[in-house]
């Protein structure tokens, strides 16, 4: 019995996850620790943030990628009559926000609207570091073409609490890979680690 107890204990301090409120998220914005720029408080969801598409998108000069060398990409900007995704593309995406995060981990997820639409947003990574400061890259495929616009809500940002102190916090990281800041989407940098 007291051995079930202490697993109890062990699982539920083990899963203890804090998602910040509406109102905790405004609270980190006036403190500094949250930046979200452009603003609008219409986009703050109940523990979420909405964030939009930007103008450029960019894919791949090559079909076939190599993750050892440096895949290039062109970048476009999208059309005020919108551009239709075609599927079997990785499309990169960038964020109209520049988001600053200092103490709290951000996640970027999609949204409900867009995943009906079968739309992804990211390939496998959503998450963020303490220290990200830059636009987000959206790594963007679909089910089906579809068109989409520029400044249409893409995703939603969300931010845990982080356990315990950061010793080096991402936009101080020597060897990060994407805190250049920037308007345009990212193509991967894979080809800097080493392996
Ligand atoms: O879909 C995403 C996910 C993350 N990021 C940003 C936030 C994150 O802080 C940074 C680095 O992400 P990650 O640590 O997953 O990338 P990495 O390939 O491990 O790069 P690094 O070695 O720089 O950590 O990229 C995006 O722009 N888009």
């Amino acid at each position: 019995m007291q051995k079930y107890l202490k697993l109890i204990i062990i699982s539920s301090k083990y899963y203890i996850i804090m998602i910040l409120s509406d109102k905790r998220i405004l609270e980190e914005i006036d403190k500094g620790t949250i930046i979200i720029e452009p603003f609008n408080p219409d986009c703050l969801g109940t523990n979420s943030y909405d964030v939009h598409l930007g103008k450029y998108l960019a894919t791949y000069k090559d079909r076939v990628l190599d993750a050892k060398a440096h895949n290039k990409v062109e970048h476009f900007e999208i059309p005020k009559e919108g551009y239709v995704l075609q599927p079997g593309t990785l499309y990169l995406g960038v964020t109209l926000e520049y988001t600053e995060t200092h103490a709290h981990i951000p996640f970027l997820e999609g949204k409900s609207s867009t995943g009906r639409l079968g739309i992804d947003i990211h390939a496998t990574a959503g998450k963020g570091d303490v220290g990200f400061c830059n636009t987000w890259t959206l790594e963007i495929s679909c089910a089906q073409p579809v068109r989409i616009y520029a400044g249409m809500p893409i995703g939603q940002l969300i931010y845990f609490m982080v356990e315990g102190s950061i010793g080096t916090l991402y936009n101080t990281k020597s060897n990060a890979k994407y805190n250049n800041k920037t308007t345009k989407p990212v193509e991967s940098m894979m080809w800097k680690n080493k392996f």
